[in-house]
């Protein structure tokens, strides 16, 4: 098992990493995009920070990768879609450099507010110059932060210490939680308006791109101080720049850039009033070695097949849920492998039903466990639990949940609808307790099996000589029966029967089944 590591990640986390059994680690920082592309090839794992560009060629190139760890937080160097598409889990380490960011944050704001870098190049440069560096004090100033999560809340918390008014800025930030941290809750443009300091923490998307443009710093109060400790990009360059050129914004603390490194001719470093330090938020040792670990913990689960915690581009699950939720997980997968093998022609679309308790949980992660076996049936290895709503949507599957708390049979259900060309097909499962998952109906017929091994399935006139004459033809064919269920709604009517075979039931046999009379369907299911 190869685990690729492209940037630098402190060794107390790669150890981890070195103790799985077979793996071996090959740790190569600087590569160019073809490098990596050749080096990625036969990979099973991938560990980077902030600089390895992880582009949908890269993802493309990788024959056999399982997960992208990223030692930190910011994930905007990995192509997510690409990663989602190849089926491959991106998983991160939010929490390990939440204090480093937020103290590099101060740092920057009040190496910005007293001029300390350009005080200390004057001393070097032989001056002693005490007029020049004539700082603002914190206290009584207002600060807004611009997004509040793990790092905003952190500043929030260091600014009130130094005796700031907070203002904090986040759609999910509730009136609740604002006054238990004792910040005030604001508009984007009530925020920038009012505040004499302004520090964003959001990540970079499409709504937080340019969030400080041309229109942002025209609200600014004159003299606004302004710090970026979190994404290149969430401010505009060029209209701060002119800020700054303009005298509107006072000074700048800048860790992040849009294009990093940054050009040295970058007009931002012509200002004598800019302070910036090259993407150094997360650069302590205590934060290197605590993404370090959790990352490579999380790398490790993901590869040992044990439930995550920080998965990007699908959902986690907590122990806790895995517990209550893991023998669904297979009940489902195994029912929607089961319903792939009653359909023909392509599945239009698919509803599951959550019955009894099982409504009151998140059920994100066994719907998809149904999709990997409905799709997998038909498209191989290549359907995971990463990319089967991705390739259900791409197949024009239309999936659909619906809860039903108040199931008056069983204590839990999980039921499947499939519609296709060839009609409808619907099977429901439960888990009984000391018994696991059973199937429990098919098609409308009660019924009661386990969801797995070979199967033969039929459904036929309800009359007596059935059973026995598809028993011969199996025991011509030397396949042997190990267990037998039927099921029927009344006597003479249509029956089906689940039978448990020691081996998959060959097409010529299927072939001579059908052509029995009173066989109105056959099946041989393999789960
Ligand atoms: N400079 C560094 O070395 C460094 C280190 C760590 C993290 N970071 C960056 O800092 C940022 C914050 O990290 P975090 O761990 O606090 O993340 P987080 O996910 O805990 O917090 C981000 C917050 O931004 C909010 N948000 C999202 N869109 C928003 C919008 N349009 N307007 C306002 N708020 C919005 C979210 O609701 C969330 O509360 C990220 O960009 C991360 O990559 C940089
Ligand atoms: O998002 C992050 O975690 C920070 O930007 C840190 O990036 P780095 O790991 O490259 O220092």
């Amino acid at each position: 098992m190869k685990i690729l590591v492209t940037d630098d990640i402190s060794p107390l986390g790669l150890a981890q990493l070195e103790a799985l059994p077979g793996a071996s680690l090959v740790v190569r920082t600087g590569l160019s995009e073809p490098e990596l592309m050749e080096e990625i090839r036969d990979a099973d794992a991938l560990l980077v920070r902030s600089q390895t560009q992880v582009t949908e060629r890269v993802i493309e190139a990788a024959q056999r990768l399982r997960v992208i760890g990223r030692a930190g937080v910011g994930v905007d160097n990995i192509d997510l879609a690409a990663a989602t598409r190849k089926g491959v889990v991106v998983v991160n380490a939010p929490d390990g450099n939440t204090i480093a960011a937020a103290e590099h944050t101060f740092a920057m704001l009040i190496a910005s507010a007293r001029y300390i870098p350009q005080a200390d190049a004057s001393i070097r440069r032989g001056k002693w110059d005490r007029k020049s560096f004539v700082g603002v004090e914190l206290r009584g100033k207002t600060i807004a932060v611009l997004g509040m999560g793990r790092i905003g809340t952190e500043v929030a918390k260091r600014a009130m210490a130094f005796g700031m008014r907070v203002l904090g800025y986040d759609p999910f930030l509730t009136e609740e939680r604002a006054r238990e941290l004792g910040v005030i809750r604001k508009s984007l443009e009530e925020a920038i308006a009012e505040a004499d300091f302004i520090t964003v923490h959001t990540p970079l998307t499409k709504e937080t791109r340019h969030m400080l443009n041309r229109d942002a710093f025209a609200r600014m109060k004159e003299g606004v101080r302004i710090v970026n400790c979190a994404r290149g990009g969430i401010i505009d360059e060029e209209a701060l720049c002119e800020a700054l050129a303009s005298g509107k914004v006072a000074a700048a603390a800048l860790d992040v850039f849009e294009q990093e490194p940054i050009p040295a001719d970058h007009p931002l470093l012509s200002f004598p009033n800019v302070v910036v330090t090259p993407h150094l938020g997360a650069s302590t040792h205590e934060a290197q070695v605590n993404v370090a670990i959790d990352v490579a913990a999380e790398v490790v689960r993901v590869l040992r097949g044990e439930p995550f915690r920080n998965a990007v581009n699908m959902p986690s699950l907590t122990k806790e849920q895995k517990e209550v939720l893991e023998p669904y997980l297979l009940l489902g997968e195994q029912l929607g492998l089961f319903i792939a093998q009653l359909v023909d022609g392509s599945i239009a679309d698919l509803e599951i039903t959550y019955g009894g308790q099982l409504a009151n949980y998140d059920v994100a992660f066994v719907t998809r466990t149904v999709l990997k076996g409905l799709l997998g049936y038909r498209h191989g290895d290549e359907v995971n639990y990463v990319n089967a709503p991705y390739l259900a949507e791409q197949s024009g599957l239309s999936v659909r949940e619906t809860k039903q708390p108040r199931s008056k049979v069983y204590t839990n259900l999980l039921a499947l609808r499939v519609r296709s060309e060839d009609g409808e097909h619907r099977i429901a499962g439960t888990l009984f307790n000391g018994f696991g998952p059973r199937i429990i109906e098919i098609d409308g017929y009660s019924v009661d099996a386990p969801p797995q091994g070979k199967i033969l399935f039929t459904r036929h006139v309800d009359k007596p000589g059935m059973i026995g004459k598809i028993g011969t033809w199996l025991g011509n064919a030397d396949i042997n029966i190990a267990g037998m269920q039927v099921g029927r709604k009344e006597t003479g009517g249509e029956a089906v029967m689940l039978l448990s075979v020691d081996r998959k039931v060959p097409e010529d046999v299927l072939a001579q089944i059908r052509q029995m009379e009173g066989i109105r369907f056959v099946r041989a299911i393999d789960l």
